[in-house]
């Protein structure tokens, strides 16, 4: 089944402030979305949204086709918020582990993300140990550990060096060229060819499809 998001008379809220009003957009297999504005506009909170943790004010989201229920969306696509959801405590190869079986993923997949994302040198590490980038290197392993078809990446490569975001451009264009589908918040442009969804600020009224 070919995967697409599709978004319809969005309305997001976050506490009494209307963020996102009457938002409509679609990204279909291979095509990424960079969602761009300005602090505070909603970037966080659609992204969220698509990912299933907040629950529309008003409208709809589809992910799947038009049969596919809740349920797919988590199982269907990785989430990689501001925060790195890890575990301080542990060591770097046993998050890597709990991560893997967590998400379904294996030994081989686990050996392949490692060196992939360069991650060898940190594996005997707390995790707590670990600069900014580091972390989020290690954070996007779950990425390459299971395929989902869909990403929805919260601003991946800021904490990153040059050459840690060019490795990720490239993880994310061979993600697009097997088929799957992005949405990205960035204040940079991408180093490859996307889409702009640019937000403003719903009191203004108006929200930008370009
Ligand atoms: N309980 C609340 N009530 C009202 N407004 C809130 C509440 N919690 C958060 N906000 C506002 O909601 C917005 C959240 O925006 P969000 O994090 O989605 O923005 P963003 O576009 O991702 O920003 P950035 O570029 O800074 O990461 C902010 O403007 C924030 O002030």
């Amino acid at each position: 089944m070919p995967f697409a998001i599709r978004v319809e008379g969005l309305s997001l809220k976050k506490g009494y402030k209307l963020l996102i009003s009457d938002l409509n957009f679609e990204v279909g297999p291979g095509e990424c979305v960079a969602l761009t504005g300005a602090n505070g506009v909603g970037k966080t909170t659609l992204l969220r949204a698509l990912a299933g943790f907040a629950p529309p004010h008003a409208g709809s989201i589809r992910i799947g086709d038009d049969n596919s229920d809740d349920s797919i969306v988590a199982s269907n696509s990785h989430y990689l918020g501001h925060a790195e959801s890890l575990s301080p405590s542990r060591r770097v190869d046993q998050e890597l582990s709990f991560q893997c079986e967590y998400l379904g993923g294996t030994a081989g997949s686990l050996a392949e993300a490692v060196g992939k994302l360069r991650l060898n040198s940190l594996l005997d590490l707390e995790v707590r140990m670990l600069s900014a980038g580091q972390k989020r290197r290690l954070s996007l392993a779950r990425l390459l550990m299971v395929e989902r078809p869909v990403w929805l990446l919260d601003e991946p490569m800021s904490p990153l060096d040059t050459e840690h975001r060019a490795l990720l451009a490239g993880m994310m264009q061979a993600h697009l060229s097997d088929g799957g589908l992005i949405v990205c918040a960035v204040h940079d442009p991408l180093p490859f060819e996307t889409r702009e969804l640019r937000l403003t600020r719903a009191e203004v009224g108006e929200v930008v499809y370009g």
